[in-house]
């Protein structure tokens, strides 16, 4: 009797800290995830930027098919998705110029402030509905050194550029273009007055696509230099957040999702843009969802903090060591506002916040478990606030917060967050960004009718946790904080 596989779906998901390969099945009504392959990823200064090894990323995706197939799966089908913003040069050979250029970089700290003196930010703003990062793709084209430029045949977004590796062909997936400030929401298409801003043309960017797309095989000459599946290429909602929202259980009437990861991405599904004067004023974005959604959401500097303290520990801590120190401790013995410049990107992080705290007159943290309680801390003061501009913004109350990705580990967060913003917490799946990315893949071939089958699934295949507020716990610490941030933003700290 031959035993007919389930069809096997593999996730590539590539943060800004790690990349994995997640394969998934439907087994008994359920969806069976198990981790394939994990690698680290990280820039590293070359020819004067922060860049990112992309060819790394590429052999480590073969490391990982060739692992699915010595495990017995001969055909999958396969998406990626990656962080945002950031892209390849392909020049007329088809072949990448450099190694692409990090968001993190410098080159374009002066930019928003040199092309919005040319075209007003309501005017960006009222287009794209965009939020303003200077790290956004429209600011690093127009920082772009004009001579590679020149020589670029196509822009290819991080993930769409790893596709194209893989199967030759290209395409640039919406939910990711939207991050790059330069689609017009009305029209769907890249805006003509920034592209000119840039001088980028339509046609140096692959035909946008809607995720769901087939992108086709893996190239032949892949097949013969390495020991891999049958594979089909599905475009996902390749900007990692995308996926991860997708993948988010959905748990609440009005639920908003934190993408909890390197960065912490707060916000709502909408079904239409939120591109008004009190969204503009608080510097929310509408980038493009799967299935013709909005995600209304703000970037808080996340886990990114985090990160940076633990490799300067010289990875003595594990985070869950570093989460439980921070058990050990006081909550709000500072007020921190993690969103400051001075957070992007700084050379020793644990200094950054040290030096914060003795510029703002506050308790200075020496430990790394107080360190970690001051950004644990911060961060769910941080959330909460937001989550209160949230409902000004949207005219309603959000009841709900899933918090998916890797900081859905940390319970201590969770519940802070929960009792803070004095509402349910989900906490969970932590691969939310794999499972949306597989979603989508399902959805595509049929597996699964659409998203909200998808996320009842998620729901009855994963340990989600709930967390409650403890009413009156933190008595009036979260308008304390909300006033320090008033004060801080009038007195400009430097940063
Ligand atoms: N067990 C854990 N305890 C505490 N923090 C954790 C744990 N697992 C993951 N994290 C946090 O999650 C972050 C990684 O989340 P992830 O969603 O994988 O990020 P990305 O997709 O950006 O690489 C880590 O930086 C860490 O702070
Ligand atoms: C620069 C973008 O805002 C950033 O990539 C963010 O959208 C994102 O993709 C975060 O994903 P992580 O998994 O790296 O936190
Ligand atoms: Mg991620």
């Amino acid at each position: 009797m031959v035993l007919l596989m389930a069809k096997a779906y593999v996730a590539v998901d590539i943060g800004a800290s790690s990349g994995r390969l997640m394969l998934a099945e439907i087994q008994a009504g359920k969806l069976k995830l198990q981790e394939m392959h994990r690698f680290k990823n990280g820039f590293t200064r070359e020819n004067q930027h922060d860049r990112w090894n992309v060819d790394h990323l590429v052999n480590e995706i073969f490391t990982g098919l060739e692992k699915i197939k010595a495990a017995g799966y001969d055909e999958v089908r396969l998406g990626i998705d990656t962080w945002a913003v950031d892209y390849v040069l392909v020049g007329m050979d088809g072949k990448k110029l450099q190694d692409p250029i990090s968001y993190r970089d410098a080159r374009t700290r002066d930019a928003i402030a040199e092309l919005t003196s040319e075209l007003p930010k309501d005017y960006i703003y009222k287009k794209t509905g965009i939020q303003f990062l200077d790290f956004n793709t429209l600011y690093q084209l127009y920082a772009e050194n004009k001579a590679d430029l020149a020589k670029t045949d196509k822009i290819m977004m991080m993930p769409d550029y790893l596709g194209y590796v893989l199967t030759g062909n290209a395409v640039t997936e919406v939910t990711n273009a939207s991050t790059t400030q330069m689609l017009n929401l009305r029209e769907g298409l890249f805006d003509k007055d920034l592209l000119k801003q840039v001088n980028v043309s339509q046609e140096q960017f692959p035909r946008l696509v809607e995720s769901g797309t087939v992108l086709g095989n893996i190239r032949h000459k892949w097949q013969l230099e390495y020991n891999l599946p049958q594979t089909e290429v599905i475009t996902v909602a390749t900007h990692d957040t995308a996926s991860a929202v997708v993948g988010t259980p959905g748990n609440g009437d009005h639920w908003a999702f934190l993408s909890s990861g390197t960065w912490s991405l707060l916000g709502a599904e909408l079904n239409v843009p939120e591109n008004g004067a009190a969204a503009f004023a608080e510097n929310y974005t509408n980038e493009w969802g799967a299935y013709g959604t909005y995600r209304f959401l703000k970037n808080i500097m996340g886990l990114w903090i985090a990160q940076c303290v633990k490799r300067e520990y010289n990875d003595k801590y594990s985070f869950a060591d570093l989460a439980a120190l921070a058990e050990k401790e006081k909550p709000f013995q500072q007020f921190i506002d993690v969103n400051a410049k001075r957070f992007e990107n700084p050379t020793d992080m644990i200094q950054e916040i040290q030096d914060y705290c003795r510029e703002t007159g506050q308790k200075v943290p020496n430990t790394p478990g107080a360190i970690m309680m001051a950004v644990y801390s911060n961060l769910s003061l941080f959330y909460a606030n937001e989550l209160a501009k949230l409902d000004q913004i949207l005219g309603y109350a959000i009841d709900t917060l899933n918090i998916v990705g890797g900081g859905s580990n940390v319970a201590l967060m969770n519940q802070m967050t929960s009792t803070l913003a004095n509402i349910d917490v989900y906490a969970g799946p932590d691969e939310a960004t794999a499972i949306g990315n597989i979603m989508v893949q399902m959805i595509a071939e049929g597996d699964v009718s659409d998203i909200a089958s998808g996320r009842q699934l998620i729901n009855d295949s994963f340990k989600i946790k709930r967390f409650t507020p403890e009413t009156g716990k933190y008595g009036t610490v979260l308008q304390r904080y909300q006033d320090f941030l008033k004060f801080e933003k009038g007195k400009k700290v430097t940063n």
